[in-house]
């Protein structure tokens, strides 16, 4: 919007991250009782913002995570909330912040276990945080396990017990959070399933931490949002003319036509200045039925297609059929240094001969794979941000490793972490309009993580304003309004 400061970029940060940037505010002056109280105060503020007061049971675990739940205890009980403290150690080991914040608590702190949580009508889980070492289990998983059963809403304290902030994978037995309130920036674990459906409704508190920290840490994730984007994104002016927007090409199979003609369909909604659409001839007919904006060629025109490098932007996979013909075309593609997106079968026709492909890609590159796709040509153990990530790298393509948590990965390491795609996006042909909204913002030079991200959000953006019972044709007419609002 004109004359709107542009909104940061919303780094993540993992656990070392976050370690580094309370060194660094306390280096600056800030003492880490400081932080500390700032992080309980601001939890309990979250809390009282949302339930009226009602008996609450504080568990403390024996970290600094514990420390803030004796800060938010002693606010809890200022403002006039029956509070129970149980800890799962004895007071005396508590060591540094905590020790000091725990000493400061005058009520009585009970042995955590199930019947601390009974008759409780709200539970803080400030048991493990940041410090995570191992799978949780034994008295605080039974504890977090029973306010569970019982339907006790749990506020957690920084992530919830069992969460690992640096990748949303679950350690041990971890109960659901209603809120989660954490401190100064969200971690990549909050946005990454499974630990995101953990977290509830989570809340950012300013502890004192100065933002200026970040230039210091060189964050490498963010959550995807215009403030990733918004400035490479290329606006037409009054002078511009469609040749200054890039010319896109989707290649489309024989068969299952609807791939390509939606994907064509994004691409020109994403702002390409012009989108063809090349096919077998005997598929021509059925290619016609896209819409009248679109150029249509045929399959034998692709070599004369290619050879123009005002064609600087190719899809390929959508509806592909995977054949050598397919991979032929991929590398053809790939040689001739035109931006690239790979989705679906240009993927699959490099199982079992992913090096042939990395080996081809050396420009602007952006493979789209669902998690089958993905472990067709990448290794498929670990959790999903480490695996993206070592594909990016490894391939020298941005990947985009889709899902409800979709991830765009850079091979420099910048990650960008979805969080806009509604669940009704799970159906057939949503992908291929992905393919085209990234092909179509590539070609208007877009660089390839920026392109990827931005046409990811806007899939996510779309599919939130059509709502449930959304078909995959629905999403590019959507856009237009999308790009309006931006
Ligand atoms: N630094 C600051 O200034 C600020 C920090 N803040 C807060 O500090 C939190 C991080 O604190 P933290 O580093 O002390 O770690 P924390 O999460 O309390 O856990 C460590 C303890 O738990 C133990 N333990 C771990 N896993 C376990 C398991 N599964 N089962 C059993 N035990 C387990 C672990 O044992 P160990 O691994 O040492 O054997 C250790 O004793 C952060 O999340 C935020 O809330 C805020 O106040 C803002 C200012
Ligand atoms: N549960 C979900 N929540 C949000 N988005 C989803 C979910 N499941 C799938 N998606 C998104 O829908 C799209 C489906 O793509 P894909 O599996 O390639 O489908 P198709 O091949 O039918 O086009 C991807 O962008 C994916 O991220
Ligand atoms: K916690």
């Amino acid at each position: 919007m004109p004359g709107q400061a542009k909104v940061a970029a919303e780094a993540l940060l993992t656990v070392a991250e976050m370690a580094r940037a309370d060194s660094a505010a306390i280096a600056a002056g800030t003492p880490g009782i400081a932080l500390m109280e700032a992080a309980g105060r601001a939890a309990a503020v979250a809390i009282a913002r949302r339930w009226r007061p009602c008996p609450v049971t504080v568990l403390c675990g024996p970290g600094n995570n514990g420390g803030d739940g004796y800060v938010i205890a002693r606010w809890l009980e200022r403002a006039g909330w029956p509070v129970s403290v149980a800890s799962l150690i004895d007071r005396s080991h508590l060591a540094g912040d905590a020790a000091h914040h725990a000493a400061a608590w005058t009520g009585e702190i009970g042995r955590m276990g199930p019947a601390s949580v009974a008759g409780a009508g709200l539970v803080v889980d400030a048991i493990f945080g940041a410090g995570l070492s191992r799978p949780v289990a034994g008295i605080a998983a039974a504890t977090l396990e029973a306010a569970a059963a019982a339907g006790i809403p749990i506020v957690a304290v920084d992530v919830p017990s069992g969460v690992d902030g640096d990748n949303g994978r679950l350690r041990g037995q971890v109960s659901a959070a209603a809120l989660t309130v954490t401190f100064f920036r969200r971690k990549p674990g909050h946005l990454l399933e499974p630990g995101r459906s953990m977290c509830g409704q989570v809340v950012v508190a300013d502890i004192g931490i100065p933002a200026a920290v970040l230039d210091g840490i060189g964050p490498s994730a963010w959550a995807n949002g215009p403030g990733l984007w918004g400035s490479a994104r290329r606006r037409r002016g009054p002078g511009d003319h469609k040749y200054r927007f890039g010319h896109a090409v989707v290649v489309g199979g024989g068969r299952l036509t609807g791939a390509a003609r939606l994907a064509g369909h994004a691409a020109a909604r994403a702002g390409a200045g012009l989108v063809t659409v090349a096919a077998p001839d005997a598929a021509l007919a059925s290619y016609a039925a896209q819409p009248a904006a679109l150029l249509l060629a045929a399959e034998a025109e692709i070599p004369a297609l290619l050879a123009d490098p005002r064609r600087n932007a190719w899809l390929l996979g959508p509806g592909g059929g995977a054949g050598a013909a397919l991979r032929d075309q991929v590398l053809a593609v790939l040689a001739a240094g035109r931006g690239v997106v790979l989705d679906a079968d240009a993927l699959t026709v490099f199982a079992g001969r992913p090096a042939d492909l990395f080996r081809a890609i050396s420009g602007p590159a952006i493979l789209t794979p669902h998690e089958g796709e993905f472990a067709r040509l990448f290794p498929a153990q670990g959790e999903r941000l480490t695996r993206a990530r070592g594909a990016a790298a490894t391939s020298g393509a941005v990947v985009v490793l889709k899902g409800t948590d979709t991830i765009v990965a850079a091979p420099d390491g910048r990650v960008a972490i979805n969080e806009n795609a509604p669940p009704w996006l799970a159906t057939a042909g949503t992908g291929d309009v992905l393919a085209g909204l990234s092909v179509g913002l590539l070609a208007q030079g877009m660089p390839a993580f920026e392109a990827a991200a931005m046409a990811v959000w806007l899939h996510g953006a779309a599919a939130t304003a059509c709502g449930e019972g959304l078909i995959a044709d629905d999403l590019p007419a959507a856009i237009p309004a999308i790009l309006a609002a931006l």
